[in-house]
């Protein structure tokens, strides 16, 4: 037994329009290689997962019944790798992600065009944009940096802090309160897990579980969903971790919805806004609406997401694996990243 509700889970009446009589629910905390481990007010279970334990990812809400997870409850929000093609595929990263904080440092990692792409990573799949400016310590003023997170859409909730400063971390609690998750993203030493041991008490980084692998061996794995101070949920996975931007076309269109508002405007529909007669996007940028640098953003992050979906499109034809597919994207996006 845990002392846990089904809300203080995240339960809520999306989820419970969905569930199927005889079917009880499940968050999924972990995914192993044919099991999940779920939470439920009862305490955590041990699940198969008939429909393979890849169609399911951590923040998941299931319909368990005799042992399995028999359905997937469809998820608010998603953080996906998402890659277009004749048919759209993707790569789940987690579910029910209230709120994807974005981190970034007040210093060298500060790049507003990666943090473009995250925040519409994260528009993409219906999760709030928050973006943490870690190490506010190491600079004079770090309002420049909010200044040009917050330019970035009205949606974004931006804060600087320094996250070894558990008074400071504390100010994110309103994002991992009871019934709320929130997920972080962010290049390797900017501050998530000091974050993530200020929000979660730390207690449970070490504590790992151990299972059979297929080779006998003993692995461990840590819970990816874990428990808030204040109440709620932060999911930490590898492939939360490991996250690159592939395809994030909704989120990109949703972010610049000024710009795709002007090509739609324009006189051919296939108007490169170079030298085009009728060019709405250029006659914006002329009259001052339209900021150049903003255009030039939005034709990178257009360029980059298509360059990843045929990527995608072509390992696919190609019949490669899931697995080869996303080592490349994610060996490319490597490569892009020092942009
Ligand atoms: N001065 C200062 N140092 C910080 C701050 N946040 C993190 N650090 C330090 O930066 C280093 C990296 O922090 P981590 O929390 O491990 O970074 P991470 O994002 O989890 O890195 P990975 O585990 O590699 O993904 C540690 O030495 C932290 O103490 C901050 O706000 N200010
Ligand atoms: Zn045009």
């Amino acid at each position: 037994m845990t002392n846990l509700t089904l809300s203080d889970l995240g339960w809520s009446d999306h989820f419970a329009r969905q569930l199927e009589d005889g079917d009880a629910p499940a968050r999924v905390a972990e995914i192993h290689r044919t099991l999940l481990v779920a939470l439920t007010p009862d305490g955590p279970v041990k699940l198969m997962a008939p429909s393979g334990a890849g169609s399911f990812a951590v923040g998941d809400w299931v319909g368990m019944r005799d042992g399995a997870a028999r359905t997937r409850l469809a998820p608010r929000s998603q953080i996906a790798r998402r890659a277009a093609g004749h048919t759209v595929s993707r790569q789940l990263v987690a579910a029910n992600v209230d709120s994807l904080g974005i981190v970034t440092s007040c210093n060298d990692d500060f790049n507003p065009a990666r943090l473009e792409r995250y925040v519409a990573l994260a528009m993409a799949g219906d999760c709030l944009p928050l973006v943490i400016l870690t190490k506010s310590d190491m600079v004079d003023d770090p309002a420049p940096y909010l200044a040009q997170a917050r330019a970035i859409s009205p949606l974004v909730v931006a804060m600087a802090l320094d996250a070894r400063d558990i008074a400071d971390a504390a100010r994110l609690e309103p994002w991992c309160k009871p019934g709320q998750t929130l997920a972080l993203v962010g290049s390797s030493g900017v501050g998530k897990t000091t974050l993530q041991n200020a929000l979660t008490g730390g207690a449970e980084a070490t504590a790992g579980i151990r299972e059979d692998d297929a080779k006998g061996r003993h692995t461990t794995t840590h819970r990816a969903l874990r428990r808030c101070r204040a109440g709620g949920w932060l999911i930490d996975t590898p492939g939360m971790r490991e996250l690159q931007l592939t395809d994030t076309a909704e989120g990109i269109e949703e972010l610049f919805d000024d710009v795709t508002d002007l090509v739609a405007r324009c006189r051919f529909s296939d108007c490169a806004h170079e030298t085009e007669p009728g060019c709405a996007v250029r006659a914006a940028i002329e009259t001052g609406d339209l900021d150049p640098a903003r255009l030039a953003r939005w034709r990178k992050l257009e360029a980059e997401d298509r360059h990843n979906s045929e990527t995608l499109a072509e390992g696919r034809a190609r019949g490669k694996s899931i697995t080869r597919r996303n080592k490349s994207i994610q060996r490319g996006a490597r490569r892009r990243k020092g942009d």
